[in-house]
């Protein structure tokens, strides 16, 4: 153990997302000692709860999508033995460790009373893993996730019962979306009622995490929760109107208490200290959603816009709380997790869009592409702007645009044909999904112009510079992205080098980026033509399906 240092003070993070949980440990000058990930599909790691994507849809119903409460704890032991395999260095170093998880999805809590074993675990019970000892933990075990879009029906009993989508979204920040935690619990409650019932607590996967790492129900945090529409997020508090639409006595399962982003919350359960190593006095510090810890670790100041391109897409911009628009959009509204509203007045954006890297993924095997070089390659046959080709590829019921599923492709005229030669398809669809994202900025009114300095991106699709290039050329802007793709994580490892140093509570450490494309000028009014076409075409698809 030759790297070994016995002085060395360490932070992890952890991201628990859609297809794997991540861990980053990093050192005190913020440099990365180690990185790791587990895949919820691969059967060489995770042996008892594997799933084919790391979640499941529903074969009767395509829109109901779950992933097995089991999948993320098998995925934590599996990460802590190969933290505690590797030679690299000790985990007794690892002063503090924070996390955070997939924004939206519920976990359903039957008791806490076998959370004891772990807070309160003894050496020689070694071979019993998490999964164990929570076997009667959970009144469902099947967590819906963020990509689930069933709970239309609960949605417009949401707005209705606040008024409408506008109260809505000036109450929680959002109109009633179908991911959003507060239509699944109704759901839950409405479809199930005996589960309902049976429900102790109800967490997000975030606090699910910290729950885990310190062996007791860790509270909500508020960036995190302003993803459910039940928030209201000028006064940090729950909405009782909110609360009282989605099920009874809803607070109690969800905890009274709700903590910013950087609280620390106690000492590692002893389990990860007797099984793995860890120190006893390692402080678990709150996690939040992945969107709001990415945020974190990347933007260094409000005018950096941050886009993720993970399993979903998603863009984060800090917005005054003044400039609230006095009407509702289709994006979220969020507390900041870089400065708190009200001390720093800044709320943060964030805007998804469902059909990120599977469909990306599915576009490059259907166009005969065998890797990510291969797409690059396509890509290079054709022009920039596609000669006026534009595609919308929403294989998955989309979110921005609300609920439209289905690919539509059109020539440049304006036309709708039935399908695209692979070149051209691949164009279409990376320079639609980021047409979208500069569109749906404009929408939500943040000033490119004045107001945004820099592009950060970051996620598994991050690496592909071809992709960013197209991106500095649509908005005009630097891109940058930061050394290591993976920022969820990296963010739980900032906050917990913030508190447990007790940095000052506006400002936090962030990690030095490197441009990884910039604008060429020649294509600027090319792509400001294109995207008032592509915003005419998307609205003519909205129209339709309306009809
Ligand atoms: N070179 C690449 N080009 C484009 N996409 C990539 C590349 N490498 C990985 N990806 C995509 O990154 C995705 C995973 O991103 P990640 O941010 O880790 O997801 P999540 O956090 O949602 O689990 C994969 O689905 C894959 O399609
Ligand atoms: O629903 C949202 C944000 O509103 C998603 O962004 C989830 O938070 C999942 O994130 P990834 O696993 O795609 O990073």
């Amino acid at each position: 153990m030759s790297n070994k240092n016995a002085s060395q003070r360490l932070y992890l993070g952890l991201d628990l997302s859609t297809q794997q949980l991540k861990g980053i440990v990093i050192d005190e000058q913020l440099q990365t000692i180690a990185e790791y990930a587990i895949s919820f599909n691969d059967k060489s790691t995770l042996v008892h709860h594997v799933q084919p994507n790391g979640f499941i849809v529903d074969k009767d119903d395509n829109r109901c999508v779950t992933t097995p409460v089991y999948v993320f704890l098998e995925a934590i032991d599996v990460l802590f033995q190969k933290l505690r395999d590797q030679k690299k260095f000790d985990l007794s170093n690892i002063v503090g460790v924070s996390g955070c998880g997939q924004q939206h999805g519920s976990v359903y809590w039957k008791t806490s009373s076998e959370l004891e074993k772990i807070k309160n675990f003894h050496a020689g019970e070694e071979n019993v893993s998490l999964v164990d000892l929570l076997q009667s933990s959970f009144s469902r075990i099947d967590c819906p996730i963020w990509m689930d879009s069933s709970t239309t029906e609960e949605c417009q009993i949401l707005e209705k019962t606040v008024g409408n989508a506008e109260n809505l979204f000036q109450i929680t920040g959002s109109k009633a979306y179908e991911r959003f935690t507060g239509s699944q619990i109704m759901k839950v409650a409405r479809k199930t009622p005996e589960i309902y019932a049976q429900t102790e607590r109800i967490q997000l996967i975030s606090n699910f995490l910290a729950t885990i790492l310190l062996g007791e129900y860790a509270p909500i945090d508020l960036s995190d929760g302003s993803g459910m529409n039940l928030l209201d997020i000028r006064q940090h508090q729950w909405s009782n109107e909110c609360l009282n639409a989605c099920g009874k006595e809803l607070e109690k399962k969800l905890s009274t208490k709700l903590v910013y982003p950087r609280t620390a919350l106690g000492p590692i359960a002893s389990y990860f200290v007797e099984r793995y190593g860890l120190n006893k006095q390692c402080q678990v510090v709150s996690c939040t959603g992945d969107n709001p810890s990415s945020y974190y670790a990347l933007a260094s100041d409000p005018k950096t816009v941050v886009i993720s391109l993970g399993t979903s897409d998603t863009v984060m911009a800090s917005i005054p709380a003044s400039a609230m628009p006095k009407e509702a959009f289709a994006g979220h509204l969020l507390v900041n997790p870089l400065k708190a509203y009200p001390e720093s007045n800044l709320l943060m954006l964030l805007l998804c869009f469902k059909n990120g890297s599977l469909v990306r993924e599915r576009v490059r095997e259907e166009t005969g592409t065998k890797d990510w070089k291969g797409m690059s390659e396509l890509l290079g046959q054709t022009p920039s702007a596609n000669k006026g080709v534009i595609g919308f590829f929403y294989d998955d019921h989309e979110i921005l645009p609300h609920n439209v599923q289905g690919r539509f492709y059109f020539n440049a005229d304006g036309e709708q044909v039935n399908d695209l030669e692979a070149a051209s398809k691949v164009r279409a669809l990376v320079e639609g999904q980021l047409l979208a994202k500069r569109l749906y900025l404009q929408r939500a009114n943040v000033d490119l112009n004045n107001n945004v300095d820099q592009i950060v991106v970051t996620g598994g699709a991050s690496v592909n510079t071809d992709l960013l290039q197209i991106l500095a050329d649509i908005f005009a802007k630097p891109v940058y992205t930061a050394s290591a793709p993976n920022s969820g994580a990296l963010g739980g490892a900032l906050r917990a080098v913030d508190v447990i140093n007790q940095k000052p509570n506006t400002v936090s450490s962030t990690v030095e980026c490197v441009v990884a494309a910039k604008p060429r000028g020649e294509y600027t009014s090319l792509y400001d033509d294109m995207l008032n076409r592509y915003a005419k075409l998307e609205d003519k698809i909205v129209q339709e399906k309306k009809q």
